[in-house]
């Protein structure tokens, strides 16, 4: 039996270069992984099925899970001829714009993997992800990467200065991916983040410099939808944070402090406002204690 932590993620930047043929969107976007995690227990068992022992939001059908979709897929690459249980403790909103499908996903390939001791490469791995949804080959790796393609092609980038923190607001409502996407008009989007000029300022630890690349056109989007999260953006920088916005296709909105004790004192004055928010940072590539 093999215990394994599964990250969340924010986008630091996240672009929109033009729609694909395949009715996928071609992005440009800077993740990085963060220490809001679920937690999955993964145990052979002797009879060919897949046993899940977890409740997600939403998720009514066991095939529908990212979990069993991930367990069936290796399973079958594999022709693996015994089953898994696994168990999860979900702490990631479900639909929020924080991977939490996709990195329980991630966890249960990277976690096969060990169990049956495979030693598949990180990028068989990755290619076994793209399969399952553009952002599990990130949660695969983890860390801070500029992703590309439809979110699947990796290159690991300079890591965020050292000690910042990040104020998490998880608003009740979850958002589809695919309708954010599918609303998406380009002539909305008032600027484009500068991806290159963000990893300059990452490789240089310069956190006033990342906090003036942060951007997300898919805000047009989910902000347009829902208006009261440019209010929490407004709010987080007034009581102190440096920076603010949206995560993926939202609605989770987060914002970038100098430090933990920041962090803290933001989110103290955030939650006269907003209850559901917490203070997390960011966490390196295969960080999965
Ligand atoms: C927006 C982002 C940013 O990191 O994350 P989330 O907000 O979902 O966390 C990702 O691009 C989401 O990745 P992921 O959630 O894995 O998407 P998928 O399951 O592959 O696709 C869900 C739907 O979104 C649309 N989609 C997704 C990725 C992409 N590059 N272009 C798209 O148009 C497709 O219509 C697809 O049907
Ligand atoms: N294990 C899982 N955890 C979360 N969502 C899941 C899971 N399995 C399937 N889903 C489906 O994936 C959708 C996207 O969920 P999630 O990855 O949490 O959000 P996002 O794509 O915004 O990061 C959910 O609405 C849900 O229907």
């Amino acid at each position: 039996m093999i215990t394994i932590m599964a990250n969340g993620k924010i986008n630091l930047t996240l672009d929109v270069l033009g729609k694909r043929d395949d009715g996928y969107h071609e992005v440009e976007m800077v993740m990085q992984s963060i220490n809001l995690s679920d937690k999955l227990t993964i145990e052979k068992i002797d009879i060919c099925d897949i046993i899940l022992d977890c409740v997600v939001k939403g998720v009514l059908n066991k095939k529908d899970n990212l979990i069993y979709k991930a367990a069936d897929l290796f399973l079958r690459t594999y022709n693996i001829d015994c089953g898994v249980k696994i168990s999860l403790e979900k702490n990631i909103p479900v639909a929020a714009g924080l991977a939490g499908g996709s990195t329980d996903a991630a966890a249960v390939l990277c976690g096969m993997n060990d169990l049956f001791g495979c030693g598949l490469s990180v990028e068989t791995l990755c290619t076994l992800a793209a399969k399952l949804g553009s952002d599990v080959p990130f949660c695969v790796r983890g860390g801070t990467m500029l992703a590309k393609g439809r979110g699947e092609k990796l290159a690991p980038v300079a890591s965020l200065p050292a000690g910042c923190a990040f104020v998490l607001i998880k608003p009740q409502l979850g958002v589809s991916t695919a309708w954010v996407y599918k609303n998406y008009q380009a002539q909305r989007v008032k600027k484009h983040p500068n991806n290159r000029l963000m990893l300059r300022e990452l490789e240089d630890k310069n956190l006033n410099g990342v906090c003036g690349s942060l951007g997300n056109v898919l805000e047009s989007v989910t902000i347009g939808a829902y208006p009261q999260l440019a209010a929490y953006k407004e709010k987080l920088c007034r009581y102190g944070a440096k920076a603010a916005l949206m995560s993926g296709s939202g609605p989770s909105i987060f914002a970038v402090c100098e430090n933990i004790q920041v962090a803290r004192k933001v989110a103290d004055r955030m939650r006269n406002d907003y209850a559901e928010l917490e203070v997390y940072e960011a966490v390196p590539a295969s960080a999965r204690k």
